[in-house]
């Protein structure tokens, strides 16, 4: 690394300020996390209750938007899995069949008593008396057991059946057998895509678990045929399969009772979704889907997916994951034809793939690659770039016709109740341009050329409050906590950073645009997979025609600048920083290692045998802090 080109933070006045802010930024990322653990690992029927729980503490600890323009991962979980057939289908597991029902959701329990004609089982009374012992418990016969469990599934089936007929005004019998065949392969057609752009965008340095993805794809193309991206365009319920949608609320049960659990796909766990009683269903249903297994797998893979996407920043409701992996954004005419663009220009491997468009409930969207897809508990940091994040023409327009948003007068007082000039505070109202300008200024973009939007942690803490991120330190430390002080994390951000800076200058695409609001995307996680994207189009524009952008001068109104490559050496300068820092602190960890290791060597002299496995500790140590 150049030493020359490392920017001196000593000389950054407000470095001085850096244990106190550290502190209470990893102070809020510890509590939230102990917070959110506590709310995670909680059973199947309280899940609902922690996603709301979860989503308040989050606007708690982000506190700074009147308008919440974002969704947590959890909430984006709880709102998009949940559909109707799962609700319809409590899961019966022979756990809460078994005199559990604690366990059960609770529309579970309700169906239970309105079997049982609204009266509690002998067993619940027993439970809530607490009149018979476990070991009188355990004496109830088996075959007691086995015939309630058999009448209350029956009872179920039943009704599930009954009320299909009448959604679908068609018999259960055509729905098992045309819906779920319909339902498996939409299923995995959008598993397909998934896979297909996973495997483009990791490359080679793919993980073992990259190679179990793969061996699923296979299995996958196996079973489907050749799939193309279109047939999933309209993809709806496609848990109606009721294989799938068993195997769907069996997975909300095991993700909601470890979020980090990786699947294992037992047949031990697998006997769980269909316990005994069901044997004969389970049969059948094997018979049809060939491999259920591999479609837990997928299923159980797909919601771990689904649960750590996160729109991080942004318009909320802009952004959603689609069913077949892929993002879809809300249309917007200058980002779709700037994608379309950039697909045919150097940036292109900077860029999230663009798919086309597609329609779903009457709105249009641009379907992209999901920058997530292949990351375990991805890591995630928007930065937007530029020094400003307002187009010239909204500076005419707030000349010409200036009307007052009070939102942004909120969000504005929240911030600094002594932002707003007297003016303001009467009319409780601001200019969108002028709360532009506030918030480029009191953030870093007017300074360094771009600022922190939001950080999610690998633990899903969601930290937005960068405001008044400004000073250099600030953002350091924001880069250290980001990365957990990895060297090679942070040296990757670097090395790509560096690429990004040379394509740009290739980029026929830069030149002849001015890239306002657009977002740099940093993902990684702790496999090691690490990865820059160029996001967010919409307010970038083409300049007149024959007009080149140099995109490292200062603007000034009518020369266009957007600051976008000022911003990008800020970040590289600055990621240069954290790694000494990191890579300074490691030194300093060896060092009082050694010194510690000879202190004990002279009072126990080292035996000949023991060294090579001191070495191999040390060794250990020092890869753990890398
Ligand atoms: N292709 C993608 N893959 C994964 N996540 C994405 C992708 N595109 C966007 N996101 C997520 O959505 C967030 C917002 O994206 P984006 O900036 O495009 O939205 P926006 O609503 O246009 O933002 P703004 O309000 O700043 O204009 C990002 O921070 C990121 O978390
Ligand atoms: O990040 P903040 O502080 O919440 O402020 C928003 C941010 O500046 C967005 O870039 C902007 O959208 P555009 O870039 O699309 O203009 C949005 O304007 P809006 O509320 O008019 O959408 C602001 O509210």
């Amino acid at each position: 690394m150049s030493t020359s080109a490392v920017m001196h933070v000593e000389d950054d006045p407000e470095r001085s300020t850096k244990p106190k802010q550290k502190e209470s930024l990893e102070t809020k990322v510890r509590e939230e996390a102990e917070n959110r653990g506590s709310l995670m690992f909680t059973s199947d029927s309280s899940h609902l209750k922690s996603m709301e729980n979860n989503l308040t503490k989050e606007r708690c600890l982000t506190g700074q938007r009147s308008k919440p323009k974002l969704v947590s991962a959890q909430a984006v979980l709880s709102s998009r899995l949940l559909p109707e057939s799962i609700q319809e289908e409590p899961v019966v597991t022979s756990e809460n069949a078994t005199g559990t029902p604690g366990n059960m959701a609770p529309n579970a329990v309700m169906d239970y008593h309105e079997f049982n004609g609204g009266k509690p089982t002998d067993e619940e009374r027993e439970e809530k008396d607490g009149t018979t012992t476990s070991t009188e418990k355990d004496s109830l016969t088996d075959s007691s057991k086995v015939s309630r469990k058999a009448m209350w599934r029956a009872g179920q089936r039943a009704r599930w059946k009954g009320k299909r007929r009448e959604r679908l005004g068609g018999s259960v019998e055509d729905l098992t057998q045309e819906s779920e065949a319909e339902a498996v392969q939409k299923d995995l057609g959008n598993h397909e895509i998934r896979w297909r752009h996973q495997q483009q965008h990791w490359g080679c340095k793919e993980s073992k678990d990259q190679g179990s993805i793969e061996k699923e794809d296979r299995l996958c193309n196996r079973s489907r045929g050749q799939g193309t991206m279109e047939g999933d365009s309209e993809t709806k319920g496609s848990v109606s399969h009721n294989i799938l949608s068993r195997v769907l609320a069996h997975s909300l049960a095991s993700s909601s009772s470890s979020s980090s659990s990786s699947f294992n796909c037992s047949s031990a766990e697998s006997d769980e979704v269909f316990s005994e009683g069901e044997e004969i269903i389970k049969k059948k249903d094997m018979r049809r889907c060939r491999s259920w297994r591999t479609f837990l797998t997928m299923m159980q893979w797909s919601l771990r997916r689904q649960s750590s996407w996160i729109q991080l920043a942004g318009h909320q409701g802009n952004i959603q994951l689609g069913e077949g992996g892929e993002v879809l954004k809300r249309f917007n005419e200058v980002e779709d034809s700037c994608l379309q663009a950039l697909m045919s220009d150097p940036l292109r491997r900077f860029v999230p793939r663009y798919y086309g468009q597609i329609r779903r409930n009457g709105e249009t969207y641009i379907r992209l690659e999901d920058l997530l897809s292949g990351l375990k508990q991805p890591v995630i940091m928007d930065c937007k770039m530029g020094i400003r994040t307002y187009l010239e023409e909204e500076i005419v327009k707030a000349r010409s016709k200036a009307s007052l948003r009070t939102d942004m007068y909120q969000k504005m007082v929240k911030v600094d109740p002594t932002a707003p000039t007297e003016e303001e505070h009467e009319r409780k109202g601001v200019t969108k341009l002028r709360y532009m300008q506030w918030r480029d200024s009191t953030s870093s973009t007017t300074t360094l050329g771009f600022r922190i939007e939001g950080i999610m942690m690998e633990t899903g803490v969601v930290l937005r409050d960068f405001n008044k991120t400004k000073a250099k330190s600030q953002i350091i430390d924001a880069l250290l906590l980001f990365s957990n002080r990895k060297v090679l994390i942070l040296k990757a951000y670097l090395s790509r950073l560096e690429e990004l800076k040379e394509t740009l200058k290739e980029s026929a695409f830069f030149s002849s645009h001015e890239v306002i609001g657009g977002s740099l995307l940093f993902v990684h996680d702790h496999t090691g997979k690490a990865n820059i994207w160029m996001i967010d189009f919409g307010k970038t524009t083409p300049t007149l025609e024959g007009v080149h952008l140099k995109h490292d001068v200062p603007w000034v109104e009518g020369n266009h600048e957007d600051g976008y490559v000022i911003g990008l050496n800020s970040l590289i300068s600055l990621l240069r920083e954290a790694i000494s820092e990191a890579a300074g602190q490691i030194l300093e960890k060896q060092n009082q290692q050694t010194h510690h290791q000879e202190t004990n060597d002279k009072t126990n002299p080292p035996q000949t045998e023991s060294t090579s496995s001191d070495l191999l500790k040390k060794t250990a140590n020092t890869n753990e802090l890398v």
